[in-house]
């Protein structure tokens, strides 16, 4: 069962019982159980779920407290618990239960950090994931290939920073991984790169040679931080491999990869929450942006399907740039959506990596709103209609004028100009009326200015407004009303900017399904 299946899985048995109006002991009893199997068959240690059983005291139904929330708000805390370590001594027997800081490279001076895993778990693919992470937020990163083990292994590496537009250093012919690093590392320190990513080899078991050469490597280059990086699929048996590493090489942070596509997800990262490792990101897939930072909270409200407002917010923030944000704000509020603005909007999305991640960070879109399937789908679409909007001309771009679009000769240049059929640009014009039409419902939004007046009370004002721009269809998945002032409250001491845009992309992502 992947982790989306268990989400899916509980996030179906919590719904079941919001379904009876009425919650008897039997019914409770038969809702743990379906719970508890999800749980078990997604390998989580069998007491963690012990102590999801435990907490929930059928009790206090009889006081007439909402069954749903009692069990959701059991399995949330048991889980948030096991992810971040608590109680790792009930589980596991282990005596430490103090939490440990997650590293995070600091800007401007260079940060030097290792990469460590057996073979194939996936360390060459999660290096430039992390390089381009913190390239997005303005670092200078570089890569190392230490890994002289594997045939193949520097051109891997090559092959993912060129791409990433990322420097990289490695040797065909120096055998001494640990000179190759040191001479790595040396190179990028003197051209100022603050934030340098040693790839170290693999083996296909915890053998003594590989420890060595780790040591060897760690020990050449003086590393801020050793990341272990570790396949999920091994399920509990993490929490061994994790022990091992961090026994040879001063493991400071850990690496799940692979969540995407096995059954044992839930029990690799309780087994390494266990060995009290901080889980600093995740992998789930084998795409550069699959890559999520992670933290216990956020990982586990997405998992019920209750979804992350403060990711969300946060992934726009990331890639809309913060200059073009008041621009794009003062133009939605004057009811100009123009063909460029959606430009914009689909590039945007683009940059955000694979829809499906993006979804789940909305309360009540779980896997099966975005499918697979459906995303390449909708991808092929957006990069169709951005290749029909790149063979327009400004004045089409920034004209309000559906009359001067649907002029027929225009439509006919405009698809010749991109390869596509006169069809395919009325298909475009449609979605275009279609988004415009909803954002001409934002029209008139009040932002909030900057020592203005209380920037929540101005979200309130618009509750009702946005409530109306969103396809109802839409907002019941959310969660209705309620969900839309949970997330107000979420976003006080955001930007109004953020909220707008946000609410952009949501009918942006509402258009391509
Ligand atoms: N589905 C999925 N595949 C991944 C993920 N991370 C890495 N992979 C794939 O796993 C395979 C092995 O990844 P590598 O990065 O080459 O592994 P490695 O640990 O560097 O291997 P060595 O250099 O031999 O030690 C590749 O096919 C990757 O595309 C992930 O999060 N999800």
């Amino acid at each position: 069962m992947v982790l989306g299946e268990l989400g899916t899985a509980l996030a179906g048995a919590l719904k079941k019982l919001g379904e009876h109006t009425v919650v008897d002991e039997e019914i409770m009893e038969a809702c743990l159980k379906e719970v508890t199997r999800a749980l078990l068959q997604a390998d989580v240690n069998v007491q963690y779920v012990k102590n999801i059983v435990k907490r929930v005291n059928i009790n206090e139904l009889a006081a007439g407290l909402n069954a749903r929330k009692l069990l959701e708000k059991a399995v949330f805390t048991e889980l948030v618990n096991m992810l971040e370590g608590e109680g790792a001594q009930n589980a596991q027997n282990e005596g430490v239960t103090t939490k440990r800081e997650k590293y995070a490279p600091k800007k401007g001076v260079p940060n030097v950090v290792m990469f460590v895993g057996l073979q194939g778990c996936g360390k060459t693919t999660t290096c430039t994931k992390y390089a381009h992470h913190y390239q997005k937020k303005g670092f200078k990163p570089a890569l190392v290939c230490a890994d002289t083990f594997r045939a193949g292994a520097f051109d891997q590496l090559k092959q993912n920073a060129t791409k990433a537009r990322i420097p990289f250093y490695g040797s065909y012919t120096e055998t001494d991984p640990a000179k190759i690093a040191s001479d790595g590392v040396e190179r990028f320190k003197a051209e100022k790169n603050d934030l340098i990513i040693v790839d170290t080899s693999g083996r296909h078991k915890q053998e003594s040679a590989l420890f060595e050469e780790m040591r060897a490597v760690a020990e050449a280059v003086n590393p801020d931080m050793t990341i272990f990086v570790m396949d999920s699929s091994i399920g509990q048996a993490a929490s061994d491999q994790a022990a091992a590493f961090k026994n040879t090489v001063d493991v400071g942070s850990v690496v799940v990869t692979k969540l995407d596509g096995h059954a044992k997800g839930g029990g690799a990262i309780s087994a390494v929450a266990a060995t009290r490792a901080p889980i600093v990101f995740i992998g789930t897939g084998e795409h550069i942006d699959e890559f999520e930072a992670f933290d216990a909270k956020p990982f586990v409200s997405r998992l019920l399907g209750l979804g992350d407002w403060t990711g969300f917010i946060d992934k726009i923030a990331d890639v809309i740039p913060a200059d073009q944000q008041p621009e794009l704000l003062d133009k939605l509020a004057q009811g100009q959506f123009t063909m460029r603005i959606l430009y914009e909007q689909f590039a945007n999305i683009q940059k955000m990596g694979p829809m499906s991640a993006v979804m789940s960070m909305i309360p009540g879109f779980g896997n099966d709103v975005m499918p697979k399937g459906q995303e390449k789908q909708s991808q092929a679409k957006i990069k169709r209609m951005m290749c029909m909007m790149d063979s327009m001309t400004d004045e089409e771009l920034d004209t309000t004028s559906l009359k001067l679009l649907q002029d027929p000769k225009r439509m006919e240049r405009i698809g010749r100009g991109a390869g596509r059929s006169p069809m395919d640009v009325v298909e475009l014009i449609e979605e275009y009326k279609r988004l415009a039409k909803m954002m001409g419902k934002m029209k008139g939004l009040k932002a909030p200015k900057k020592g203005g007046y209380g920037q929540s009370q101005a979200l309130n004002q618009n509750l009702a407004q946005m409530a109306q721009a969103i396809p109802p269809g839409m907002l019941k998945q959310m969660g209705g009303m309620g969900a839309l002032q949970g997330m107000m409250k979420q976003l006080e001491g955001k930007d109004m900017g953020e909220m707008e845009k946000m609410m952009g992309k949501m009918m942006g992502g509402g258009g391509r399904r």
